[in-house]
């Protein structure tokens, strides 16, 4: 479990505050979102999470393990994040290659390296791509090795900060479907950072901030069902809300009418 307690931070002193008193806690193995307009403080959570930030009031813990300065390596190994560039996250000439990257300065044997690595492009499903060279790969391939590349260390969390941003419907479908075989296959924790509702519905949890606050939380069920926030947070509701919203307004039909219809 990963929880936060009372997280409160500022980038400078005199800087107003990113994240302001934040609490919240996920399970294990469970797939988070976090949402929210530009500026909400969600990659500074995240940040504060893997003990990139110092310089915090409250308290991180992971599995129990409070994150202090004497633990911080041990705890950063917890986690791999995926970020929403994939041309910036390649290092090795060949797909495989670059997946196994991060693994060899753990002094894995090799066997165990290329088992890793192919079962992670076997995840994502690029392994018949093991031998092409990253470049010349799609958007969507590329964020598709990108996450081989951090399920191969093998993270407790993995954190995906706006990857399917740069990707077009098509790209950002592939990778939902992908990761919900993740999610389905793996005990890792997926924290899905994005601005998208119509992106959470397969999650387990979600959580809106906004202004370094969190204004929601809960199921996704609980999330689509507190309109007045969905609203507040200023994103853009997704299609069907849309539409059922217009017609509840509009007095066209009533909630009872709408939901049997529906
Ligand atoms: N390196 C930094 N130095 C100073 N202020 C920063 C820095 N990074 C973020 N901030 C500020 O902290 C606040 C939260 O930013 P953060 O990047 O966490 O938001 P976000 O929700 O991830 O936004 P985005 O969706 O644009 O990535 C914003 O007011 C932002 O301007």
């Amino acid at each position: 479990m990963i929880k936060i307690d009372n997280l409160t931070y500022r980038y400078q002193a005199d800087a107003p505050k990113a994240l302001d008193d934040i609490s919240l806690s996920f399970k294990t193995g469970d797939w988070v979102s976090i949402i929210g307009h530009n500026g909400s403080g969600k990659s500074t959570l995240v940040k504060l999470m893997m003990g990139i930030l110092e310089g915090y009031s409250g308290e991180i813990s992971v599995d129990g393990e409070v994150l202090t300065p004497d633990n911080l390596q041990r705890f950063r190994e917890r986690f791999a994040i995926v970020f929403q560039n994939p041309d910036n996250q390649f290092v090795g000439a060949t797909v495989e290659d670059d997946v196994a990257f991060g693994l060899e300065n753990q002094g894995l044997p090799r066997e165990v390296m290329l088992e890793r690595t192919e079962a992670a492009l076997e995840a994502v499903n690029m392994l018949a791509y093991r031998r092409h060279a990253p470049a010349r790969l799609s958007g969507g391939q590329k964020q598709r090795v990108a996450i081989a590349g951090a399920l191969a260390m093998e993270p407790a969390v993995l954190i995906l900060d706006e990857a399917t941003s740069m990707l077009d419907p098509e790209g950002r479908s592939d990778m939902l479907a992908i990761l919900n075989d993740i999610h389905k296959t793996r005990t890792t924790t997926l924290i899905y950072i994005t601005h998208d509702l119509g992106e959470i519905e397969d999650s387990d949890y979600a959580v809106i901030m906004k202004d370094g606050k969190v204004i929601s939380e809960g199921t996704i069920e609980h999330i689509f069902s507190d309109t007045d926030t969905l609203i507040e947070s200023r994103l853009v509701l997704p299609y069907q809300m849309q539409i059922s919203r217009a017609l509840l307004d509009g007095g066209y039909v009533t909630h009872d009418e709408l939901v049997a219809r529906l």
